[in-house]
């Protein structure tokens, strides 16, 4: 039982519209240069309390495969706070139960995981009255993809995730994503991109101010890749027939891995179009299982 004026943060699922590795750095991390949106798909996360100790609990489709332990970026992001609050804020730091509505796949390239340390930074900040500034550093260290789900907004990933500058505005398209059921590592796709050859140099991804249709956007997505697809695939061969299911539909304009995968998403004239083909994908589907969202973007400008 959630009371209705409990504290909540919702936690939007990431998507990479293209993903490019420029680099290496010594610590093994690559460095990227990478679009990234939000998709209104998103986990939930609920403060109750106070009580004496922070604690986790997870409910939602995907709650049973995670564990509510301490490894859980819920829990590692609000006693990573507390640890700098107990410090640098007022010292206000009490305690509260967590609960997590696990709505996204697992180790799926969208980074919900990710998404889910950030709204709870986000959370625990306006209890203790925290400034958002003081979030980055800790989401840092939580992790590649915190930084930008601490705002939740289109941003153009650099460095390994933590250099965000501003994104395009994005035009009002349709967002259709498919996750096969098949978690996937993200450390193991790095490695295999390493071993297959790796970087390729090529010159950095053009970007206009502003996408007017998604038909615009798509033209210069075009020019970009996922440089993690192909070794993700090879990995987990089902990415290809996610990817030939999605680019098969009505209006499709491109089908694309998410992140590390095994999400792929695909990008069509508005939000209405991408829930008819999702309609007629889960009719193909069924007897699968797939995961599917269709809808438009959480936001269409940038924070940055
Ligand atoms: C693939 C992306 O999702 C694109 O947004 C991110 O780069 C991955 O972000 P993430 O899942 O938060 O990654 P982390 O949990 O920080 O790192 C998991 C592992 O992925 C590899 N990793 C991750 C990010 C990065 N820029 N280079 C890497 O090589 C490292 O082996 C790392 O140990
Ligand atoms: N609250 C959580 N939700 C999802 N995964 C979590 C959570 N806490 C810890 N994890 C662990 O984090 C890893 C996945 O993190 P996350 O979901 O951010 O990555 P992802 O979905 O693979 O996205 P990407 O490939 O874009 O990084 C898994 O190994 C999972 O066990």
């Amino acid at each position: 039982m959630t009371f209705p004026d409990a504290p909540q943060a919702t936690a939007h699922a990431k998507i990479n519209l293209f993903l490019h590795i420029t680099g290496r750095r010594d610590d093994g991390y690559h460095l990227l240069d990478s679009l990234a949106v939000f998709a209104g798909a998103a986990d939930r996360i609920t403060l109750e309390g106070p009580a004496d100790t922070m604690s986790l609990t997870i409910d939602g489709p995907f709650g049973q495969g995670l564990e509510a332990d301490d490894q859980n970026l819920v829990l590692r992001a609000a006693r990573a706070l507390q640890a700098k609050a107990g410090t640098a804020f007022n010292g206000l730091t009490e305690s509260f139960r967590l609960k997590l509505e696990k709505n996204l796949p697992v180790s799926s390239g969208i980074g919900g995981g990710s998404a889910d340390a950030a709204g709870t930074l986000r959370l625990l900040a306006r209890e203790w009255n925290a400034d958002q500034a003081t979030l980055f550093p800790i989401a840092e260290k939580l992790g590649a993809d915190v930084p930008v789900c601490i705002a939740q907004r289109p941003a153009r990933m650099q460095g390994i995730g933590e250099i965000l500058a501003p994104a395009p505005v994005l035009p009002d398209a349709g967002l259709l994503l498919v996750n096969p059921g098949v978690g996937v590592s993200t450390p193991e796709v790095f490695r295999a991109f390493a071993a297959g050859g790796g970087i390729t140099e090529r010159p950095q991804a053009f970007l206009p101010t502003r996408w007017d249709s998604a038909e615009a956007m798509v033209a210069d997505l075009n020019a970009t890749t996922n440089d993690l697809q192909a070794p993700a695939l090879s990995q987990c061969p089902v990415i290809g027939t996610v990817l030939a299911s999605i680019g098969s539909l009505p209006e499709c304009l491109l089908a694309r891995m998410s992140g590390s995968g095994a999400t792929c998403f695909g990008i069509f004239p508005n939000p209405d179009s991408a829930k008819n083909a999702a309609r007629i994908l889960n009719e193909q589907s069924a007897r699968l299982n797939w995961w599917t969202w269709a809808g438009g973007f959480h936001h269409t400008g940038s924070s940055t």
